[in-house]
């Protein structure tokens, strides 16, 4: 008899279970909005949550497997969210009727660190957004660039060193190095004497924000729970650390800008300046007081978001330039003949007149996009243009940049690099939705310019001097590392960087 109420107990127990982590995946179907079947609790990103491939792989298998629809509805943990395939919604919801999707809906505490540009949202957003975009006008960086080009140098010494004892590098982690003593310097004025230390502290955050965390599905899970118990996405050592390094930074300076003209500096000028009330991005009412916390907050944004996306994409374009010896003959062929054209020296101007560059560049950001998938959340019912469906406030929204930019629709073979597509003629009739690597709309990347300059500098100077070959140990097919939160390579990319004979 206690064996029958033991297993009736197990299997309401059960049944309860079932029932609660499956209770809306009927929401989707209800609307008449197709979609992948999803599993109980899971939803349809359980690879994602197993850690057995990245969120930005899984969302674009979605993308592939429904080619003729505009939106997909599907359900991450058992949320539901919409992920968009079509480039004329994407343009209305990204830009046109930006004001209704102003929200990244990343929900936890947005006390500390959580102040950050990336994760802030409503007023705080504007607010930071308004106050922080005038540091990152081209003027400003080119002011900064001296401290890029004294990264770089240093960078190609080391590499000088190392050639002499082996050939064979694994070039995503070489870059890194070069994209934390960038980043340090710019945004935090650590300077190259000390960075050593710094590289050393700054790679520990990096061990702790990418070790595996469950936190990020508990807010896909229940959202709003991690604010209400005003819970961070970041480690208490985490935001330790950058309130330290900013507050010793900003008692170093006297609480002044300093002269070098740094992240920090262009801050601390921000800070002596009256508020900003109202830009193009439309009247915030909330006044933006610039303390050390906010100036933290956006120190540790500048740094995540700078090293690794700008540490990647270049490792990636080195990693096809090894394969494709033809686009590296004619890239070096570019870099040496504007050189020499500059006695020698690689400036803020030389970088914009190298156009294959950029295709190249643009090409790799094609392939590899590393921020995926993009994500708004509806500030209000919304319809969807070209649709029946409406959309409740505060649903999710994706997009998927690596499913249209394999999307055989908008680039003919996609798995071949081919850097002509960006051919301003080509790429100039193409769909304005059809590429973004940085976004797009009123919440692109803020830093797109000071990515693509630390980048394009650093693999300028690299070819002057060496070239990249296969080694026996490189990947023929990359894999995606599905732990990190963005695209990387699985197990880094194995290249031989060779010392260049240059004729004289
Ligand atoms: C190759 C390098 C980079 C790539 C591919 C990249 C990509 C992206 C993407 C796709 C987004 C989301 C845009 C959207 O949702 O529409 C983003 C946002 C952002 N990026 Fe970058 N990024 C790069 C470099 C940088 C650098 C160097 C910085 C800072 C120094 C930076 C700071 C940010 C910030 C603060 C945001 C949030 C902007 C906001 O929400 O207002 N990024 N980035």
């Amino acid at each position: 008899m206690s064996f029958l109420y033991i297993t009736l107990g197990l299997s309401a127990l059960v049944y309860a279970f079932y029932y609660y982590f499956t209770r809306t995946f009927n929401y989707w179907k209800s609307r008449n909005v197709p979609g992948p079947e999803p599993i109980p609790f899971f939803g349809n990103i359980k690879e994602s949550v197993l850690r057995q491939k990245n969120i930005g792989v899984v969302i674009h298998d979605i993308y592939k497997a429904f080619p003729n629809e505009k939106v997909v509805g599907l359900y991450r943990m058992t949320s539901p969210c919409l992920l968009v395939r079509d480039l004329e919604i994407i343009k209305h919801i990204m830009i046109k009727d930006f004001e209704v999707f102003t929200d990244r809906g990343v929900d936890f505490s947005k006390q500390g660190l959580g102040q950050n540009l990336f994760h802030a949202d409503g007023e705080t957003w504007t607010a930071l957004r308004n106050r922080f975009s005038p540091i990152f006008t081209t003027g400003k960086l080119k002011n900064m660039f001296y401290l890029m080009n004294e990264g770089a140098d240093s960078f190609v010494d080391y590499v000088s060193t190392e050639c002499q004892s082996r050939q064979e590098f694994e070039v995503h982690l070489l870059l890194q190095s070069y994209t934390v003593s960038t980043i340090s310097a710019c945004a935090f004025g650590v300077s190259y004497d000390s960075l050593q230390d710094k590289m050393e502290a700054l790679k520990l955050v990096d061990q702790v924000i990418s070790s595996p965390s469950y936190i990020v599905e508990l807010d896909m899970m229940y959202p709003g729970l991690l604010r209400s118990l005003n819970l961070s996405l970041f480690p208490k050592v985490v935001m330790k650390f950058f309130e330290n390094l900013v507050d010793n930074i900003i008692t170093q300076r006297n609480g002044k800008p300093s002269g070098r003209n740094d992240f920090i500096d262009l801050i601390l000028e921000l800070r002596e300046k009256k508020e900003v009330n109202s830009t193009k991005f439309g009247h915030s009412g909330k006044t933006l007081e610039i303390t050390s916390d906010v100036i933290a907050a956006q120190a540790f944004v500048f740094y995540v978001a700078g090293y690794e996306t700008s540490a990647t994409t270049m490792g990636y374009m080195l990693y096809q330039l090894a394969m494709n010896p033809d686009v590296q003959k004619k890239l070096t062929a570019e870099i040496d003949e504007v050189i020499q054209a500059n006695n020698g020296q690689v400036t803020y101007e030389t970088i914009k007149e190298m156009k294959y560059l950029n295709k190249v560049f643009d090409e790799t950001l094609r392939m590899y996009s590393i921020v995926e998938p993009l994500q708004r959340k509806a500030v209000r019912e919304y319809k969807v243009p070209g649709t029946d469906l409406t959309i409740e406030k505060d649903t999710i929204v994706l997009v998927s940049p690596r499913g249209i930019h394999y999307d055989e629709k908008y680039y003919e073979d996609p798995e071949v690099f081919n850097p002509e597509r960006f051919d301003p003629e080509v790429a100039g009739n193409r769909h304005p939705c059809a590429y973004l690597p940085f976004g797009i709309g009123q919440r692109n990347c803020i830093g797109m310019r000071f990515g693509r300059l630390q980048s394009q500098l650093c693999i300028t100077k690299l070819l002057s001097k060496f070239q990249v070959e296969p080694s026996k140990n490189t990947a023929r097919n990359l894999e995606v590392e599905p732990h990190r939160g963005i695209i990387g390579p699985k197990g880094g990319i194995r290249l031989n960087v060779i010392p260049r004979k240059i004729k004289s």
